[in-house]
C-alpha cells in the first residue's frame, strides 16, 4: 500500500464516529424511532459505506409491516437502496479504495460457492444476507456490506439521484431483459410512475421499446409523458383495461412488467399480453396468486416469469445507464427522520417517482 493510501485509511478510521443516526423499529408495524445507534464494525471481507442518501422501496414497507413469508431480524434498520462513499475497508478487501462511491442493494452477500452463485443467479442463493432485512440496511448513516457484492457507483452523478439505481434500477433492468422483446415492440408497465416504474419507462425507451404505462392520476400521466412514455392508461378511469391495452398496442403488449403491487394488476396482465409474449412479475403483493386461464396461456403461448433483483453483472450494466445519463430517477428528497410519512404515501399510492431520504437530517 502506498503511503498516501495508508494515510487515507488511517485518517478515515480516526475520523469515524462511534455512533450514528438511524431509523429503527423493534416490532412489526411498530414505532419507527429516529435515534443514535453504534456505527457497525466491518468484517474482513466488507467495506464500510457512509450512506448519504437512501431510496425508500415499496418492499421496505412490507418488511416493516411483516407482509412477506420471510422473517427479518428485529430490531431492524430497514433500507436497501443506498448511495454513499467508502470510508472503511476490511483487511481482505482489494477491489475498493477510500472515497469510492458505493451503493447499498438488497443482497448484502451471497455464498458465491453454490450452484446458483456459480451460474450468476446470486439472488437465488440460499445463504444470502439481505440489507434492511437480515442485516441493518441503508436507513442509517453507515452500513457494512460485502465488498464483492457492493455496487460501484459512478463519480459523475448526483448521489441522491443514484440511490434508486441500486434497487429500482437493477430490478427493472433485469425484468426488462427477462421480457426478451425487440426494439420497436411494446412493453406495458403496471405501476408505471412509482419508484420502479418511473425508471423502467426510461430503460425501455433507451432500449428502443414503445411503452404503454398503467397507473392513476393526472400528475402521473404527466410524469409518464415527460419520461418518454407513449400511451398512458389510467386504471381508475378505464372501463376495460384489457381492451384499452390491446387497442393501444394493436394486438397486445409484447412484454409486460407487472410492477403494481396488486394481485388484480398481475392477473389482468396475462389477458392483454400479446400471443407469444412474456409477463414479467416484479411486484410481490402479500398472499397474492397469479391466476392464468390455462386455455388462454396455451393457445396464446404466453410465458409468465418472475424476477428477483439482479446479479452483479446486471447490477453493473443497470447502473451504467444512470452513469451515461440515459436513466435519471425522478426523486423527492426528505429527511431520514420522515420515513413514516413516506411509508404512508407509498401505502396510499400517492408517491410519484421515488422518495429519497437524506441521512444527515
Ligand atoms: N422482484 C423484485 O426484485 C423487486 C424489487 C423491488 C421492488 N419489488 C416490488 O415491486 C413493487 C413495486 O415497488 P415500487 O417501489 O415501485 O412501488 P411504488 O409504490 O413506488 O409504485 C407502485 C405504483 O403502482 C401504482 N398502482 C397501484 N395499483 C395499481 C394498479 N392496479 N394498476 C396500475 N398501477 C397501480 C401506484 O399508483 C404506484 O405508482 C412492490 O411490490 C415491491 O415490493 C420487487
Ligand atoms: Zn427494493
Ligand atoms: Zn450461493
Amino acid at each position: 500500500m502506498s503511503s498516501r493510501a495508508l494515510t487515507a485509511r488511517v485518517l478515515s478510521v480516526m475520523t469515524l464516529p462511534k455512533t450514528q443516526k438511524a431509523m429503527v423499529f423493534s416490532e412489526y408495524g411498530g414505532d419507527l424511532e429516529y435515534r443514535d445507534i453504534p456505527v457497525p464494525t466491518k468484517k474482513a471481507n466488507e467495506i464500510l459505506i457512509n450512506v448519504k442518501y437512501s431510496g425508500v422501496c415499496h418492499s421496505d414497507l412490507y418488511v416493516w409491516k411483516n407482509r412477506t413469508p420471510m422473517t427479518s431480524k428485529l430490531p431492524l434498520v430497514g433500507g436497501h437502496e443506498g448511495a454513499g462513499v467508502v470510508v472503511g475497508m476490511g483487511s481482505n478487501v482489494k477491489n475498493w479504495k477510500i472515497g469510492d462511491k458505493a451503493g447499498v442493494k438488497w443482497l448484502n452477500s451471497t455464498c458465491m460457492t453454490c450452484e446458483h452463485c456459480e451460474l450468476g443467479n446470486e439472488p437465488s442463493c440460499l445463504k444470502s444476507e439481505y440489507n434492511g432485512f437480515t442485516r441493518n440496511g441503508s436507513f442509517q448513516q453507515y452500513v457494512a456490506v460485502d465488498a464483492i457484492h457492493a455496487p460501484r457507483l459512478p463519480d459523475n452523478c448526483d448521489l441522491a439521484e443514484l440511490a434508486p439505481a441500486s434497487c429500482a434500477g437493477v430490478t427493472v433492468y433485469k425484468a426488462i431483459k427477462s421480457a426478451n422483446i425487440r426494439a420497436g415492440q411494446w412493453m406495458a408497465i403496471t405501476g408505471a410512475c412509482g419508484g420502479l416504474g418511473s425508471v423502467a419507462i426510461q430503460y425501455c425507451k433507451a432500449m428502443g421499446y414503445r411503452v404503454v404505462g398503467i397507473d392513476a392520476g393526472e400528475a402521473k400521466a404527466n410524469l409518464f409523458k415527460e419520461l418518454g412514455g407513449e400511451v398512458f392508461i389510467d386504471f381508475t378511469k378505464s372501463k376495460d383495461l384489457v381492451a384499452d391495452v390491446v387497442s393501444a398496442t394493436n394486438g397486445g403488449a409484447h412484454g409486460v412488467l407487472s410492477i403494481a403491487a396488486t394481485e388484480d394488476a398481475i392477473n389482468t396482465s396475462v389477458k392483454y399480453v400479446r400471443s407469444n409474449g412474456t409477463c414479467v412479475i416484479v411486484s410481490v403483493p402479500d398472499g397474492a396468486y397469479c391466476k392464468s386461464d390455462v386455455f388462454n396461456q396455451v393457445v396464446k403461448s404466453i410465458s409468465i416469469v418472475g424476477t428477483y433483483v439482479a446479479n452483479r453483472a446486471e447490477t453493473r450494466e443497470a447502473i451504467d445507464f444512470f452513469a451515461r445519463g440515459l436513466v435519471k430517477a425522478p426523486i423527492e428528497i426528505v429527511p431520514l427522520s420522515q420515513l413514516l410519512q413516506v411509508y404512508k404515501k407509498i401505502e396510499s399510492g400517492e408517491v410519484i417517482g421515488r422518495y429519497v431520504l437524506d441521512t444527515s437530517m
